[in-house]
């Protein structure tokens, strides 16, 4: 347990004012999005710089206080969970922009760096940062590299990953490690610039990140197809990405649009009632490839895979049909949904979806199923809806009771139990579905090379 002397140490850390304590912060800034864990951390430390954020790493190896890194706390794995006293690095007020470079279209950021705040940067530069997701407007930098983000448009840029061209850390041994510098090629051995990007900060923190951008897309274009089953998901992905290079590919049924178009201020995007809908967009560069989306619309129509469609005019329209799958997610959090984030390999997700369909019809007869997510990528999102009738801790209990039949499935289907949004506290005792026993011993190791006292984020990932 931390005392008032340790938090009075940590206090001469950083500026005066940077180390709060009171109950409204330590709840806030103790939990993410999943909302599952009772936050319990012992204090909040917001660092200014590099040197601050060493010198706490090194106060916290010297009293062996446990550490966990807070972003824009919207994780939906607990993996910015403070639960057991711990104290919670902020990274807020590390949140510049620092240098931009036009030759290597590369941008170098603090870690509390907003998503948005780095998509906006590059489209001032006439730049575009890909990696997309609705939570842009809150989410940092520091959290995307942690969770390697995923989102909206992995189908064409992949995860931040791809993304990330250097990295400053701090270790959990207080040691600061200059990743890559900036570099396209590095032939130098390890590169463990990969390893910090998805440790979910239980190595070290990211306390700069350099980070690419692309060419800006042109004429963006988004079509919201009806679809009668299943079935036709996959056959129209394939016709489409047979001759559009598509920017996304994402899916989501009836039950999800009905929720968002009960919000009253989104339209719906045709008047047919289909059971499922795909959402893809590609950039209509020319109208050759206008017509050919067309094209591909009245072929699929003509093989009965999709029953009715529309497809965005203008600015306005794209960005009205996102938001029928963008907002599904914030829709639905008031229903206190259970969720699970997998994935196959693309070409398995039919054969998979069914199986778990089945399951989850099976066990979950009382409950509310929606299923949605990025279908081009082998990633669905499976949120199961709380009945008003049952306490949270009943539905939570009775989901996870079935949880076994989905990630035995997946494992069954070398899938992964977490596709996009980490392992963090919710996955972590089914991490084996998805990494054999070796695989894990070789992370606990490495985690002891870069935090031998196992003060950075403990509990996540694996105990
Ligand atoms: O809340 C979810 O289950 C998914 C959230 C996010 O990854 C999305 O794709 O909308
Ligand atoms: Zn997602």
């Amino acid at each position: 347990m931390i005392d008032a002397v340790l938090i009075d140490e940590l206090k001469t850390l950083v500026e005066p004012g940077k180390v709060l304590t009171d109950a409204d912060s330590l709840n806030t800034y103790g939990k993410d999005w999943t909302r599952q864990f009772a936050p319990a951390p012992a204090a909040i430390v917001f660092p200014k710089s590099i040197e601050e954020v060493q010198a706490v790493v090194r106060w916290a190896n010297q009293h062996k206080v446990a550490l966990v890194p807070s972003g824009g706390r919207t994780g939906l794995s607990a993996a910015a969970v403070a639960a057991h006293g711990e104290v919670v690095v902020a990274f807020d007020y590390m949140n510049r922009i620092l240098a931009f470079d036009e030759v290597d279209r590369s941008v170098t950021c603090q870690p509390g760096v907003v998503t948005e705040q780095l998509q906006n940067f590059a489209e001032e530069k006439r730049l575009y940062y890909p990696v997309d997701f609705a939570s842009a407007g809150s989410s940092q930098i520091g959290g995307n590299i942690g969770t390697n983000a995923g989102g909206i448009k992995v189908i064409r840029y992949g995860m931040t990953r791809n993304w990330v061209a250097g990295l400053k850390v701090i270790t959990g041994a207080g040691e600061l490690l200059e990743l890559n510098k900036g570099l396209i090629k590095n032939a130098t051995g390890y590169d463990l610039r990969q390893l910090f990007i998805g440790a979910e900060g239980t190595l070290g923190f990211v306390v700069e990140a350099t980070m690419r951008l692309e060419r800006q897309p042109k004429n963006l274009t988004a079509m919201v197809l009806g679809l009668p089953d299943f079935d036709a998901l996959m056959p129209t992905l394939h016709a489409f990405q047979n001759r559009l290079d598509l920017t996304a590919f994402e899916f989501f049924s009836d039950r999800c649009l009905d929720k968002i178009l009960a919000r009253g201020d989104i339209p719906a995007p045709f008047e047919s009632h289909c059971p499922f809908y795909a959402l893809l967009e590609f950039e209509a560069l020319s109208e050759e490839v206008a017509n050919a989306a067309l094209e591909l619309f009245e072929h699929c129509v003509e093989q009965g895979w999709v029953l009715d469609g529309v497809i965005s005019q203008s600015e306005q329209q794209l960005k009205n049909l996102w938001r029928l799958r963008e907002d599904i997610s914030e829709t639905i959090a008031p229903f206190t949904p259970y969720k699970n984030d997998i994935s196959v390999t693309v070409s398995r997700v039919p054969a998979f979806l069914k199986e778990l369909d089945a399951i989850v019809a099976a066990n979950y007869p009382d409950f509310e199923v929606l299923w949605y997510g990025h279908i081009g990528d082998g990633n669905l999102h499976l949120n199961i809806l709380k009945p008003d009738n049952l306490s949270r801790d009943e539905f939570f209990a009775r989901c996870a009771t079935v949880n076994k039949w989905v990630f035995e499935t997946v494992e069954r289907y070398n899938g992964s139990i977490s596709a996009e949004h980490g392992v963090g506290m919710t996955k972590r005792d089914y991490l084996g579905y998805s990494r054999s026993a070796a695989e894990i011993a070789c992370m606990k190791a490495i985690k002891a090379v870069f935090d031998p006292n196992g003060i950075m984020n403990p509990g996540k990932i694996f105990v």
